[in-house]
């Protein structure tokens, strides 16, 4: 596939890189998450019908009985649960809406909001990911409230995700909801992909950060860990 057919069948600027110069499987991997420009056209509903309709279709591939009392609500559950649930955060209408409040507080310090408990899914196998995010933010003149956090971090996880771009993806909604580049998102997560198949590891988790702005420096890494880790 050259450039131009993948530049105009994604609707996407490749920003003057080539095919060759970022390999086809990251082209479109990143801040953004990978959407088909009419991602949208078809409404809630069709989509449930739909992915009933795929899913009832690999439960028979399988070998399922899709008469058994049990399995014959799956394909709608799922499309339920993949629509309205787990994948919300893919339709821009269910971001969360932020209100801000002037700093009256006088309050010039960071503030942290550490175990933010979030659930996910892998893009790669469709399997959750489940994590916690810590948020910490400096206010340049206002203030958040303190769900809206959390809300920010559900939102974003309600994707098909890998962690990396879940972490940037909230750092940069902190960063223009909050006007500053005052912003850090720690992320530690367990992946089912690696532990309850694949290479089965059920130990390992996955630290990812985004320190910007005044974050950026190891004192304030240092004491954000300390934070964290009490
Ligand atoms: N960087 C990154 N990788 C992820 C994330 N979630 C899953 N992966 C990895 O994505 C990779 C996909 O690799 P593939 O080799 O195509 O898939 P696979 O054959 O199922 O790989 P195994 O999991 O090793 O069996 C795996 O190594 C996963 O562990 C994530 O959030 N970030
Ligand atoms: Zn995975």
């Amino acid at each position: 596939m050259n450039t131009e057919t993948i530049s105009k069948k994604n609707g996407k600027n490749l920003n003057g890189f080539s095919v060759e110069d970022i390999g086809d499987d990251h082209l479109f991997t990143g801040l953004e998450t990978p959407m088909k420009p009419n991602a949208f056209e078809m409404s809630n509903t069709e989509k449930k019908e739909r992915i009933s309709i795929l899913f009832s279709e690999i439960m028979d591939v399988i070998g399922l009985d899709l008469n058994d009392d049990s399995l014959q609500g799956t394909p709608d559950r799922v499309a339920k649960m993949y629509v309205e649930e787990i994948f919300s955060g893919l339709n821009p209408k269910n971001k969360p809406k932020i209100a801000l409040f002037d700093n009256k507080y006088q309050y010039n310090q960071m503030l942290v909001e550490k175990n933010i408990t979030f659930y996910s899914n892998c893009e790669h196998h469709f399997v959750p990911i489940i994590g916690k995010a810590h948020i910490a933010y400096k206010s340049s003149g206002k203030v958040i409230g303190l769900s809206k956090l959390n809300r920010i971090v559900q939102y974003y996880a309600k994707r098909p995700q890998v962690q990396e771009r879940l972490t940037n993806q909230i750092a940069n909604e902190l960063k223009t909801v909050l006007d500053t580049e005052d912003v850090a998102v720690i992320i530690d997560a367990k992946h089912l992909c690696v532990s309850s198949r694949g290479i089965q590891d059920d130990t390992s988790t996955t630290v990812t950060t985004y320190y910007g702005g005044e974050f950026n420096t190891a004192s304030k890494i240092a004491e954000l860990q300390n934070y964290i880790n009490n």
